[in-house]
């Protein structure tokens, strides 16, 4: 199944530096790892914020929501999930 995800990040400005550090690099190699899994194939920044649009390939809404409450961020994050359906216009779908 795939998901749609837009992650707003807001780390509170007053968090330890190095935590900030830690938990941000942790959050990159858990990111990496789903995506060389091919678990999180797509992740995009949008322009002028802290914020991705990402694309997860996930067996079904219980397995998503366990990778997004994994996220070293996700203390830090507001999450906005939209599912996807195949569009009946779409010529890869066939
Ligand atoms: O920077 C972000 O968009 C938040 C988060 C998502 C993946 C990652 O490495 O950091």
């Amino acid at each position: 199944m795939l998901f749609h995800v837009r992650m707003d990040v807001d780390i509170p400005r007053d968090l330890d530096p190095e935590v900030r550090a830690d938990t941000v690099a942790r959050e990159k190699a858990y990111s990496q790892d789903l995506q060389r899994a091919g678990t999180w194939p797509h992740i995009w920044r949008i322009v002028g914020e802290y914020s991705n649009y990402s694309i997860f390939d996930v067996t079904d809404n219980d397995e998503l929501h366990a990778l997004l409450s994994g996220l070293p961020l996700f203390p830090y994050m507001t999450i906005t999930v939209t599912p996807l359906a195949t569009h009946p216009s779409d010529i890869a779908a066939g």
